[in-house]
């Protein structure tokens, strides 16, 4: 076992991170101080009320929103010292991300819904890894399929393709199964452990259900833009 306090083990450190959003004669303050340390192969789940920050907590770990105090590092990468090219750089092919409502491409097939984001990171054998991974994800008769010919399960099965596909080392889910009925959830669910496991990477999941949360190796609550409580699941 390697300690926490070993920085070549932690994936993300987040030191006293503040997010201020709205205007500049109106800030509303909604991330106020976070201090977290995710290990490497952890699976965290991020538990809270609506609006306590859960989504904004992620954007700003993933580097989708910059925090406007305190420090982010991402595999040693301080966030802060990055314009947003060399931000996006560091962004793509080492996060994924799998939110609530899928967000495929309509006018992509499944395949190409996968491929491409591959291709454009420069992978010269995007098709054959999408199709691969499609494989992995259930969906391998379904590759030409276009997202409206696909059930909500489905579409997020090719998501998961998606965001696992260039090997991220971070997995971000945002309420992965809040569109989903409780069955297909449970197995989108496991499919997703299932896919964190084979790349070894982390993945941080937001959710409200308790049950999934009791998944994870770690539970984290937050209330009003703070962490209220840590524990192992
Ligand atoms: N661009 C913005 N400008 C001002 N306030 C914002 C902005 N984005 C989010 N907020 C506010 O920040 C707070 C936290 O929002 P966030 O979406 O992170 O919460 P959440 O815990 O993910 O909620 P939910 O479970 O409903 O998705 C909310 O009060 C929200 O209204």
């Amino acid at each position: 076992m390697h300690g926490t306090s070993d920085p070549t083990h932690i994936a993300i450190r987040a030191r006293n991170v503040t997010l201020s959003l709205g205007s500049r004669d109106a800030p509303v303050e909604i991330l106020k101080g976070i201090d977290l340390d995710i290990e490497r192969g952890q699976s965290l789940a991020i538990l809270g009320a609506s609006g306590s920050g859960k989504s904004s907590l992620m954007a700003t770990l993933a580097g989708l929103e910059r925090a406007s105090g305190g420090e982010i590092r991402v595999a040693g990468v301080d966030h802060g010292t990055l314009d947003e090219d060399a931000l996006a750089r560091a962004r793509r092919g080492r996060i994924g991300i799998v939110l609530q409502s899928f967000h495929l491409l309509p006018t992509m097939t499944a395949l190409e819904n996968v491929a491409v984001p591959l291709e454009l990171a420069g992978a010269t054998d995007a098709f054959a890894r999408a199709e691969a991974e499609l494989q992995a994800v259930g969906l391998g008769h379904r590759i030409d399929h276009y997202p409206s010919q696909l059930s909500g399960g489905e579409q997020q099965r090719v998501a998961i393709a998606r965001a696992v596909a260039p090997g991220p080392e971070i997995i971000f889910a945002d309420e992965p199964t809040g569109n989903l009925d409780a069955s297909t959830g449970t197995t989108i669910i496991e499919l997703l452990f299932a896919r964190q496991a084979a790349r070894g990477a982390t993945l941080i999941i937001i959710t409200h259900d308790p049950a999934l949360a009791a998944r994870c190796d770690r539970i984290v609550e937050m209330r009003d833009g703070r962490i209220v409580s840590d524990r192992r699941a």
